[in-house]
């Protein structure tokens, strides 16, 4: 007989079309190789496929492994430079080194991108590790590298730039490395700048870029001739989604004229909208430094009669900051994130739960992502689809357009006293430098990164895969944007933290659209998240 009891949590489970098995079918790769393997059990009994062996770009889309291994290698120069000489890796002598049990990752070694499983669970996709290699495919005097940042500002981009420059020069000896100004337009429109150790001494220590940025002005043409007229043969691309787009093109143009350059990106995003690494360096120092704007809402709305603070940040298609800045604070009444479509009016609305909160505590905190509800935003102030230079939709101020309706319904239309503060610190939370733990974050993307390109790598993306460090083809970091997915557990420990509504009270919201264009966009989102 069974006496369990229910727990209360299942009401609340989403209706079972939610939580259907996915299948196992993994993402569209050119790069996913497949190995099957006689026991689960077993560690890597097969040796990786080499890539004299299997051609690197065999189209194994969208194949349905049972029990096999997946390994979505990145390119190496060998693939289009089969007779490029290896030397070993200068580390060997390396004081820092001395001691080190195992300096060198073995080939072998590569990151699960799936780590929670059951015993029939297929092996899934892997990454290589990333880290020293025995071997280098480049001589450190012949070493020319590059460093280039793209796209919005986030904090530590000075402590990556810092620490692959220290990271070229302590570890291999490279000295001739130059920063290219202004984003990629800086290839072939501005003068290089020479970075030593000494230069970027204590760069780490500001926020920004010490290189500037720029969006648009990507000429892959242009930048691969100057990368070749300049003789550069390492190329490191700190960006976002669009800037790995861009590293991309230059590597696949890279590879057509058969250059000895490497091409690694460093991913950059304030947002943390980059798929497959577990975060995005500078997010825990931009989720911290929300506090502070959260703290002053919650000090000027508690010391009034019916106070709404509202604070507004970033997250242009992705609510990381505002879910994981609301989970931090506990001040936080509300949250609205662009994936979790809200509405204002009727029951189960935001307006209802303005006022309850109100009268239960005489104040309340919102914070909003600046791209929640930008479709009821556009409704009401006939917005035009303005794009920014690198094609970024511009979004419209949720921020204000949220405030003026709570003003106008509780003034208006019930007729009470409210107190509106509004605060967007979003450039104030961009423009700071790292924290501590985002600053070792940076150090390990960067050295990472030069391992990864000393080794002959390319045509990669660095960044930690269920916390160890791996090198991904960057194909695959561009194929799908993170988001919050509401179908997760996390979502849900907001929603069971804040207590705030769901706003996915299908039969009682308003007109019934919004509740439709919700369970469209979650339904899209099961289907997209496999
Ligand atoms: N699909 C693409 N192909 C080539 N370059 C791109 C692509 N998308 C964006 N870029 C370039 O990448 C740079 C940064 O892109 P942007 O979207 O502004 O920022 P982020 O990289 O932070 O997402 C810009 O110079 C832009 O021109
Ligand atoms: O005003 P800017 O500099 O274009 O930046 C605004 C946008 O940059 C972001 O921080 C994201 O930038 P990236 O895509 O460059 O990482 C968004 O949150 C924001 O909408
Ligand atoms: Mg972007």
């Amino acid at each position: 007989m069974d006496l369990s009891i229910p727990s209360p949590l299942s009401k609340a489970s989403p209706p079972s079309t939610f939580l259907s098995s996915q299948s196992h079918k993994l993402p569209r790769s050119p790069c996913v190789h497949y190995l099957n393997f006689t026991s689960r059990n077993s560690s890597l009994k097969k040796p990786l496929v080499s890539r004299q062996t299997l051609p690197i770009r065999a189209q194994l889309s969208d194949q349905t492994v049972d029990d096999g291994f997946a390994l979505d290698d990145v390119p190496h120069l060998t693939n289009f430079l089969p007779d490029l000489p290896s030397y070993p890796n200068p580390l060997q002598q390396s004081q820092a080194y001395a001691i080190v049990k195992q300096t060198f990752v073995r080939p072998e070694d590569v990151v699960a991108q799936k780590i929670v499983v059951h015993k029939d669970s297929p092996r899934g996709v892997h990454f290589r590790r990333a880290g020293p290699r025995e071997k280098v495919y480049f001589k450190s005097e012949e070493v020319r590298a590059c460093i280039v940042t793209c796209g919005g500002l986030c904090p530590g981009i000075n402590t990556v730039i810092r620490e692959i420059v220290c990271g070229l020069n302590y570890m291999y000896g490279v000295d001739d490395i130059l920063g290219i100004q202004g984003g990629y337009r800086g290839f072939y429109s501005k003068n290089t700048l020479p970075l030593t150790p000494k230069v970027v001494n204590d760069i780490h220590k500001r926020g920004g870029t010490f290189l500037r940025t720029s969006r648009g002005g990507h000429d892959t043409h242009k930048i691969v001739d100057n990368i070749q007229d300049r003789g550069i043969n390492q190329v490191y691309i700190i960006g976002g989604d669009g800037t790995q787009r861009g590293a991309a093109r230059i590597y696949e143009e890279v590879e057509k004229r058969g250059l000895q350059v490497a091409v690694a990106g460093i991913p950059k995003t304030i947002d943390n909208d980059i798929a497959v690494i577990d975060k995005s360096f500078g997010f825990d120092t931009a989720v911290e430094e929300a506090q502070r704007a959260i703290d002053a809402a919650h000090v000027e709305v508690e010391s009034v009669e019916n106070g709404i603070g509202i604070v507004k940040l970033m997250g242009r298609y992705s609510g990381f900051i505002a879910m994981f800045a609301t989970l931090a604070s506990r001040d936080v009444d509300c949250c609205l994130i662009p994936e979790s479509p809200f509405y204002l009016e009727g029951k189960g609305g935001l307006f209802e739960f303005i006022e309850e909160r109100l009268k239960e505590n005489r104040h309340i905190v919102i914070v909003v992502a600046e791209g929640a509800g930008q479709e009821y935003v556009a409704q009401s102030m006939h917005g035009i689809d303005e794009k920014d230079a690198s094609g970024n939709r511009l979004l419209l101020d949720v921020g204000l357009w949220l405030t003026q309706n709570i003003k106008d319904h509780f003034t208006k239309e019930r007729k009470m006293e409210i107190n509106m503060k509004y605060i967007d610190p979003t450039y104030m939370i961009r423009a700071i430098p790292s924290n501590a733990s985002d600053n070792i974050y940076c150090t390990l993307l960067a050295q990472s990164a030069v391992h990864g390109a000393m080794a002959g790598y390319t045509g990669f993306t660095v960044g930690p895969v269920n916390s160890r460090h791996a090198y991904i083809p960057i194909s695959h970091v561009t194929e799908t944007q993170n988001t919050v997915k509401l179908t997760d557990r996390m979502w849900a420990r907001l929603l069971a933290s804040t207590n705030q509504p769901s706003f996915l009270n299908c039969d009682e919201a308003i007109g019934g659209k919004v509740c439709k264009d919700t369970i469209d966009l979650i339904n899209n989102m099961k289907i997209t998240s496999i």
